[in-house]
């Protein structure tokens, strides 16, 4: 193990890679991030004073190391963070890309990252998450940095299949929760230069989505996703991969509350010994709604020190309690992880501000606000290849920015292929996603019968609520010649109508991100989505006047969340289609033409590394 020493007061100690701050105005370096998170009046004892520090080299076991950071890229770190903030703010994520002319090629500073998530592509997916998880880390791979994801082996019929080319690496481990000892074993795939590793357990392997079936969230989920946690952070430690185990120095980022055991753990269950004194995790939020709250009487169960009980500690708001004796007690895991986290990353700038106020905050807002300066905004990239028209395997015709002739064959083919009427100038209308509260179904249900008024096609594919599946079947039933509910999760299917519909409605209630506007936009459809989250960072409301009359803009955004301010927007969007076919052209070629890489977002990624490597990490 390397040398660690255990140290002085917050206020002096700083590893030995910090470069000297006494004149500087940053809160970066001005005042040690922990010492901030003490101040913030968190509801457990502070009275600890003192963490660790690294006192030398920190060597890596693995073959691509976590060097200290170059002085030179020190101090050119500090002028992007100097130059953009003020003693208080977060850097903006325009100074985050203002280091990307840098990052083009391979990164300079390489870390071992392990990701830690519920789901990963092509292996898992119910939404967005899965998606990321799939292409993040292989982005991040290509950059030049050693990247381990670890997940669940889900193994139900249909995704038995997504799992065949992984193999049991022979390597079992004990987890400490639940009043017992847990095995689990470790799978393995190493692909696109990623290390992809799986979680083997019974509580895996059983029919339904990773988190629940036709009846509803399995009642297991909190012990399924602490053992996920718990192994994640052996997994560096123990597993050889390549012939080299990750080690400790390693950068977990751990997505959503499915994951949010492990800043935890780090700080309650390792660095009290020693272990991971040099890690840093960052906690990245892709949807705040679901936090992972239980009973408090469950506390014990979750294989964590009972002092640190206080970091999980959740109390509803009397309103939100069931009855008079109920003393609204629970554990928040997601809390876990805000408050331990070294840094916090949402999945769009927008949806990181929306988090820290009472609207969008989900009840956390005031502790992420108290974070402020940790907490940060990068858009979501997708992945390229995979969502392409010039050649996606999912689709019969092909065409790109230069050559849209492709486009109305996709959707002839599509209204074939629903059993709508072949027509190549009618408006089609597309929905995908879950059919969920945030994703303002309701507002489409009680839209429809307005909205089918004019002469359009609407095609939605979804799964969720049985309610909303329900409506969609009828509706199909009742507007024979004009809708069609698709119920059910089909990727081709989404392939096919994100190649084929002319607009893409999304009136989410709220969008940490969002995904399928972007594929959208890249298939030259053009989106016609509520203001709020990524959805105002990415998509740029049409201007036809902008631009010296060229026109400016890649789709809609509607504001408020109203049936008649959606209903409006997509009036508009229908008549240009119909009226303008050259401004339609511009739009749809704009949309096509901007950079969605996550070769960009991976960029953006590696500042807030640097960023998490330049505070000590979190002690109590
Ligand atoms: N029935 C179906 N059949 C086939 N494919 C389907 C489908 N329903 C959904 N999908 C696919 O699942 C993905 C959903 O992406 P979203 O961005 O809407 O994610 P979601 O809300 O799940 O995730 C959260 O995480 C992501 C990632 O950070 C954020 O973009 C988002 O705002 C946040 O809510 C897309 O790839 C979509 O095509």
């Amino acid at each position: 193990m390397e040398a660690i020493g255990i140290a002085r007061s917050c206020c002096s100690s700083l590893p030995f890679n910090y470069i000297s701050s006494s004149s500087s105005s940053s809160i970066s370096f001005a005042l040690p991030l922990s010492q901030v998170r003490r101040r913030r009046g968190w509801n457990w004892p502070l009275s600890v004073k003192t963490h660790a520090v690294r006192v030398g080299p920190n060597e890596q076991v693995g073959g691509l190391t976590s060097q200290a950071l170059p002085q030179q890229d020190l101090n050119s770190k500090k002028e992007v963070i100097d130059s953009g903030t003020n003693s208080s703010s977060t850097p903006k994520e325009e100074e985050i890309e203002g280091i990307e002319e840098d990052g083009k090629s391979e990164c300079r500073v390489t870390h071992n990252i392990v990701f830690v998530t519920a789901e990963a592509a092509p292996y898992s997916k119910t939404g967005g998450l899965g998606d990321v998880c799939g292409s993040l880390p292989i982005a991040l791979a290509a950059r030049g940095h050693r990247v381990m994801v670890v997940s669940p082996r889900y193994l139900n019929k249909v995704s038995e299949k997504n799992f065949a080319s992984v193999c049991d690496i022979e390597c079992h481990i004990n987890v400490k929760c639940f009043g017992g000892d847990h095995e689990v074993a470790f799978f393995h795939e190493y692909r696109a230069g990623v290390d992809w590793v799986f979680v083997d357990h019974p509580s895996y392997h059983r029919p339904g989505t990773p988190y629940g079936d036709s009846r509803g969230a399995f009642g297991d989920n909190q012990f399924r996703f602490t053992l996920l946690c718990h192994a994640a952070c052996e997994a560096p430690l123990v597993l050889p991969l390549g012939g080299f185990t990750y080690g400790e120095k390693c950068l977990f980022l751990v997505n959503d509350w499915h994951a949010s055991l492990v800043p935890v753990l780090l700080a309650a269950k390792y660095r009290p010994h020693g272990v991971y004194q040099d890690a840093r995790s960052i906690l990245v939020i892709h949807n705040l709604a679901h936090q992972g709250v239980e009973p408090d009487t469950t506390y014990g169960n979750l294989g964590l020190p009972s002092e640190w009980y206080g970091a999980l500690e959740w109390i509803f708001p009397t309103w939100a309690r069931t009855h008079a004796l109920d003393r609204g007690k629970a554990v928040n895991t997601l809390k876990g992880a805000v408050v331990t986290a070294d840094r916090i990353l949402t999945v769009s700038q927008g949806y990181s501000w929306e988090i820290t106020t009472p609207e969008g905050g989900n009840g956390l807002h005031e502790l992420l606000s108290s974070r402020k300066s940790v907490l940060n905004g990068i858009t979501n990239g997708i992945d390229v290849d995979e969502w392409d028209p010039a050649s996606d395997k999912h689709i019969s015709f092909h065409y790109s920015s230069t050559d849209l002739s492709g486009k109305v064959q996709c959707k002839v083919a599509l209204q074939k292929e629903l059993g709508l009427a072949s027509r190549p100038d009618c408006p089609m209308i597309g929905f995908i996603g879950r059919l969920d509260y945030q994703k303002g179904t309701d507002l489409i249900w009680s839209a429809l019968p307005q909205l089918l008024q004019d002469d359009i096609q609407f095609v939605m594919l979804g799964s969720g609520d049985p309610n909303t599946e329900e409506w969609m079947r009828a509706s199909e039933h009742n507007h024979k010649d004009k809708f069609r509910g698709w119920v059910g999760f089909s990727v081709p299917v989404s392939h096919r109508i994100t190649a084929g519909c002319d607009i893409l409605l999304m009136p989410s209630r709220f969008e940490p991100c969002g995904l399928n506007q972007l594929y959208a936009m890249r298939y030259g459809t053009v989106p016609v989505v509520h203001c709020t989250g990524g959805l105002r960072d990415t998509v740029e409301n049409f201007d036809p006047f902008k631009n010296n009359g060229n026109g400016y803009g890649t789709g809609w955004t509607f504001s408020s969340l109203t049936k008649e301010s959606m209903l409006g927007a997509l009036q508009v969007a229908c008549q240009t289609y119909r009226e303008r076919k050259d401004s339609w052209d511009g739009l749809m070629k704009r949309g096509m033409m901007r950079d969605y890489t996550w070769n960009k977002a991976a960029t953006q990624y590696e500042v807030v590394f640097q960023w998490a490597f330049l505070d000590p990490p979190y002690v109590r």
